[in-house]
């Protein structure tokens, strides 16, 4: 690999938008095939790669014919359950069709919260890194219900990424990065390629607004992932999932997007965040 960047261990969170038709709301097979065989390659590499998908409240909707954003958790949950098995079973035949073998974690903030849960949790991810497999994560929104729900995948992608150890975050979205403003609201907002510190300037930047009819948390969360993953000694990477062959630029130090740099010297403790922020 003629690459710059020594990353063992990566996380890659795709969001919902970047994973279905903007139309009708299903899956965008053609990105999911795309996608996979990008991971697929990852992997033969001979990284560890894990996968934070996004997408089974759109795909449920789509299903079920569900037209509007539901608000109710009911419904949500319910679209979830549907579409949750669905993504999974794309997933599970795109892997086998490159001979890698998925495996599907689902995890709610009660798992993350109690110490015993979030230990088994890691050494559920361990054992399948050590066994080659690449894990699929996603919440369990079907039980999570709204008190104790991340609600966003980007925290949750960069708590996974934090747990496990990971070097890399990549979040793939509907947009190149972090620019100056929200760029569908203010054109003449510049893209950022590199942020070291995450600071008020920045934080000012992002905009909870979402850019899709399926997205969720806009840049915010974004931002929030970018915190614990740095401060995990996790490099992130915000790049836009239009066309997930972006994955290779990436470790070929050729892409458009914006790197958050992993703070080498933060002494982050995963379990005190966890208590003091969403505990
Ligand atoms: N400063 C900013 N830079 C880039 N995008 C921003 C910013 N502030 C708000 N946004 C919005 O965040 C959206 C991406 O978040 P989201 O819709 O949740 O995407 P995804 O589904 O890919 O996670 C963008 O389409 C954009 O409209
Ligand atoms: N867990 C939810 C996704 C929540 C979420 O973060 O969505 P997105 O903003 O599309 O990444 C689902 O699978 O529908």
């Amino acid at each position: 690999m003629d690459s710059k960047l020594n990353y063992k261990r990566i996380v890659i969170k795709i969001g919902s938008s970047s994973l279905t038709h903007a139309e009708t709301g299903r899956l965008n097979l053609a990105k999911m095939e795309h996608l996979v065989r990008q991971l697929s390659d990852l992997h033969n590499q001979g990284m560890d790669v894990c996968l934070v998908s996004s997408g089974a409240i759109a795909v449920g909707r789509a299903a079920m014919g569900v037209k509007e954003r539901p608000s109710e958790t009911s419904v949500k949950q319910a679209c979830a359950a549907v579409g949750q098995a669905k993504l999974m079973m794309v997933y599970q035949k795109l892997f086998a069709e490159y001979s890698q073998t998925a495996g599907q974690i689902l995890l709610t903030k009660n798992t993350m919260v109690n110490p015993v849960s979030r230990a088994n949790a890691k050494n559920t991810f361990d054992e399948l890194f050590h066994l080659g497999v690449i894990p699929v994560v996603n919440e369990n929104d079907t039980v999570s219900t709204y008190e104790m729900q991340f609600g966003d995948n980007d925290t949750l992608s960069a708590l996974v990424a934090s747990m496990v150890g990971a070097d890399l975050l990549i979040l793939l979205s509907d947009i190149d990065g972090l620019y100056t403003d929200d760029p569908h609201k203010n054109p003449e907002a510049r893209l950022l390629k590199v942020v070291d510190a995450i600071d008020e300037n920045i934080y000012g930047m992002a905009k909870e607004s979402t850019g899709s009819n399926v997205g969720t948390g806009g840049m915010a969360t974004k931002l929030a992932a970018a915190k614990i993953a740095t401060l995990s000694g996790t490099d992130m990477i915000i790049a836009n999932g239009g066309d997930v062959r972006i994955l290779q630029d990436i470790f070929e130090n050729d892409y458009v997007g914006t790197l958050f740099t992993a703070n080498e010297n933060a002494n982050f403790n995963l379990a005190n965040y966890i208590m003091e922020t969403i505990g």
